[in-house]
């Protein structure tokens, strides 16, 4: 049956109509193929997209949601009604929503379609997160880290030293600017160094500023990123790694408020903060000698935490079409369309590199598939099932029954599937393998 003749069935006008009682909620239905059939204004208002661009096309298209990603459930339970959803709007920015959805049933009871309202949360939003989000570029659905975000605002306002620590490409850098931002020195200078890639010589050097002189090829003055931050913040990224004659440089600073360039024979003052990032634990590298503890405790004064992608499963959909976009306008071309079972491959898979590793995905699925539906074939060998590295310990895969993936009969599928209420993520835990398994496992035995 095409989308026309589905429109048809829904009575279009009556679903009109419906939709101007509330008009500033997204109002819209799906055929059986969960094709949208019918795209409110209110629709087009919430989530940015016309009638035109979504009619036709599968849901998952313009309704970009992590229970969308997780399985519609509409189909299944036949009503679904969940508080405090994030939805991404057709920029990629997050909407806090309400989601009632309905689905419509022949007499025999089989699956015509549904109808589902997303109602607007903003007064219900936390003002601190909203602003976090939009305003410094961190996106991520997910609450904890969110409210450690919201939390620790007043720690960034106040200029404290702060250590913040994460995997690479986590983003430790992006939240340094974000606290630079929320500071009183946000007007003046935010500058970033990697004390990990030079030597100690140039490291000193590049810090503190050298005089003409100080060592072979000193041939003229130079300042140093004191001088250039001054007034504002100074970001030590892998501090971990700094030699330990720089790391008793840094001590003084921190303690007397001025620094020596190199060769020089007076001291300078300064005013400047300092957020430092590392990838490893500054007590273990204490502990085996490499890192004074007097300068690790004057660093962090307030620790951060920034939890790897694969610990963030919620932000994967979220940052996955955000970034899909973003490369989409750059390079000028149609974003790719993500299918529910790539999508579930992206959201299993470990992620190493975190948010780097997936920006960079991104743009090579936009260029190799521009406008195009994305296969498992199309991405990676990484991203292919059996090929994926263990995912890192979790608590649950510790209690996975036996063997799945040999010994899985629809019986105990089915027996899972009820014990946890249809919940495709908890059933795929409990059973121990990845939600793409569990979703091809219940499309080959009908249980969909
Ligand atoms: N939550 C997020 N929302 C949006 N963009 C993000 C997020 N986290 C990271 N990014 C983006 O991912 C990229 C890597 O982030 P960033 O350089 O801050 O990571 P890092 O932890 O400092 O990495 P490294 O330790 O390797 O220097 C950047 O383009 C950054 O803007």
């Amino acid at each position: 049956m095409s989308p026309l003749d589905d429109l048809q069935q829904l009575s279009p006008r009556y679903l009109a109509a419906l939709s101007q009682l509330d008009p500033d909620s997204a109002f819209f239905a799906v055929n059986a193929d969960q094709q949208v059939v019918f795209w409110s204004e209110g629709a087009s208002r919430l989530l940015g997209w016309d009638h035109e661009e979504v009619v036709g096309k599968h849901c998952s298209f313009a309704i970009r949601c992590l229970s969308c990603a997780k399985g519609c459930g509409i189909r299944e339970y036949g009503k679904v009604s969940v508080a405090d959803l994030t939805h991404l709007d057709k920029n990629g920015k997050p909407q806090q929503v309400t989601k009632v959805a309905q689905a419509v049933r022949d007499e025999a009871g089989r699956f015509l379609g549904g109808l589902e309202i997303l109602r607007p949360q903003q007064q219900k939003r936390r003002p601190g997160c909203t602003a976090l989000q939009q305003f410094h570029q961190i996106l991520t659905a997910d609450q904890s880290f969110l409210d450690n975000l919201a939390n620790m605002r007043f720690a960034a306002h106040s200029g404290v030293n702060m250590l913040i620590r994460g995997e690479s490409g986590t983003g430790k850098e992006l939240l340094a600017r974000a606290i630079h931002q929320m500071s009183p020195r946000a007007k003046a200078p935010f500058v970033a160094i990697n004390c990990g890639t030079l030597s100690r010589e140039f490291l000193a050097s590049e810090l503190f500023g050298h005089k003409r002189g100080a060592f072979t090829g000193a041939i003229q003055d130079k300042q140093g990123l004191f001088a250039a931050a001054e007034g504002g913040t100074l970001f030590l990224d892998e501090v971990g790694e700094c030699p330990l004659e720089v790391q008793a440089m840094l001590l003084r600073v921190l303690e007397e408020r001025r620094y020596r360039r190199l060769g020089d024979t007076r001291d300078l003052p300064t005013n400047i903060r300092i957020l430092a990032a590392t990838h490893v634990s500054l007590r273990e590298a204490v502990k085996q000698g490499r890192f004074r503890e007097d300068l690790m405790f004057r660093l962090r004064v307030v620790p951060f935490f920034i939890p790897p992608l694969r610990e963030r499963q919620g932000d994967i959909p979220l940052l996955w079409h955000h970034f899909t976009e973003r490369s989409a306008k750059k390079f000028a071309i149609e974003p790719c369309q993500t299918t529910d079972e790539v999508m579930e491959l992206l959201i299993n898979y470990p992620w190493p590199g975190n948010v780097r590793e997936l920006i960079n995905l991104s743009e090579y699925c936009q260029v190799t598939r521009p406008g195009q539906q994305l296969r498992q074939a199309d991405l990676p060998p990484e991203f292919r099932e059996g090929s994926q590295q263990p995912q890192p310990k979790t608590k649950e895969r510790a209690t996975t029954r036996g063997n799945p993936r040999q010994s899985l009969t629809k019986q105990e599928l089915e027996q899972v599937l009820a014990e946890v209420a249809g919940n495709t993520t908890l059933a795929a835990k409990e059973l121990g393998i990845s939600r793409a398994t569990l979703w091809r496992k219940r499309k080959q035995w009908g249980l969909v």
